[in-house]
């Protein structure tokens, strides 16, 4: 299949290389009712590289999780009785990963707020925020909180226009207006802005540090508007930044490659037929176009 340049190589593998080379990552999301998200997330991140995958998820989630593959390693941690995570829930040692992802299918209950308010303050870590973690950014202002540290150059959002519109207050259907916002968002505090849609579009801080860039994804296709597939997005950018990529290096890499294997699996199953499944299965073959 003929496909367009990638922004950047995939990450190659030196001969002797170990699983540590490719980064310890942590996933952290799921709820009663949404297990299947950050299972995806974590099986993107799996297909797309990463040398360890471990999965924080409410305790009664662990099972679903780790039965969708054998290598997630699962941390069950403290729940309320709606399946969420509760005030109590104790994260691992954040330092102990080389990158986090956190937010698909968590739910906004104040346990999912404690973990996103720690993992804000943690700005050495490299982070992907997405789905409810976004959504607890926009519902309690944390951005705008005096206590934010300055620098976040190490965190990449990837919202959906519905996301980002709660988030900035412009609205979904303003698609200039939205990518201003984020560039606004993006010069004040450093961070990676994935602004997903068709096409994708990335902002980042310009190299010299002054105002905002944009790169314009040009792999993906309507099929991938399908319940799942931003799921998917948040595991390959995590598992990139793992592999010691930058944020504004995996961010472009990872919408490619998502948009690629996108791409495939229309080409395999239709558009209309497709699926968040067949788009992670189609994630080997869209890597080994660029090998
Ligand atoms: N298998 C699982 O467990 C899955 C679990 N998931 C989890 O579900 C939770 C809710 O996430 P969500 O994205 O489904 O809902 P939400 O945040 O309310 O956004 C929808 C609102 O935004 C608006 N909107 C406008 N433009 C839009 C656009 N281009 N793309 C998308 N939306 C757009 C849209 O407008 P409308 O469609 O009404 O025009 C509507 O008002 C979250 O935790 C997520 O991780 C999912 O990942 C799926 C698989
Ligand atoms: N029309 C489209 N063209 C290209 N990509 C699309 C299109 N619609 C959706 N996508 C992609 O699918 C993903 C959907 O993400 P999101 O809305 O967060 O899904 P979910 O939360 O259900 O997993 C994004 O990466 C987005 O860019
Ligand atoms: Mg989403």
């Amino acid at each position: 299949m003929s496909h367009p340049a990638p922004p950047l190589p995939f990450p190659a593998r030196a001969s002797d290389a170990h699983k540590g080379d490719f980064g310890r990552v942590l996933l952290i999301g799921g709820s009663r009712g949404m297990a299947g998200s950050i299972a995806l997330s974590s099986m993107a991140a799996l297909k797309t590289g990463s040398g360890l995958v471990s999965t924080a998820i409410p305790d009664r989630c662990l099972e679903t999780v780790a039965g969708f593959h054998p290598g997630i390693m699962t941390i069950p941690l403290a729940e309320t009785g709606d399946g969420q995570f509760s005030l109590s829930a104790t994260l691992p040692s954040i330092d102990s990963f080389d990158a986090v992802g956190v937010g698909p299918g968590m739910r906004t209950g104040p346990g999912s707020l404690r973990i996103v308010e720690s993992l804000l303050e943690k700005n050495d870590c490299l982070r992907v925020m997405d789905a409810d973690a976004i959504n607890l950014l926009s519902e309690h202002r944390l951005l705008e909180s005096p206590a934010l540290p300055r620098d976040q150059s190490k965190l990449v959002l990837t919202p959906h226009p519905g996301e980002l519109a709660r988030l900035t207050g412009v609205s979904a259907g303003d698609r200039d207006g939205q990518l201003a916002a984020a560039e606004s968002l993006v010069e004040k505090h450093g961070m990676t802005i994935v602004v997903k849609g068709g096409p994708t579009v990335v902002v980042g801080r310009a190299a010299d540090g002054r105002g905002a860039v944009r790169f314009v994804n040009n792999t993906g296709n309507p099929g991938m508007a399908s319940a799942g597939s931003g799921d998917v997005l948040t595991g390959i950018v995590t598992s990139l930044l793992g592999q010691r990529l930058s944020p504004w290096d995996a961010a472009r890499l990872g919408v490619f490659v998502h948009g690629l294997a996108g791409d495939i699996a229309a080409a395999n199953h239709s558009q209309p037929a497709m699926t968040c499944v067949e788009l992670l299965q189609s994630l080997p073959e869209a890597i080994g176009l660029l090998n």
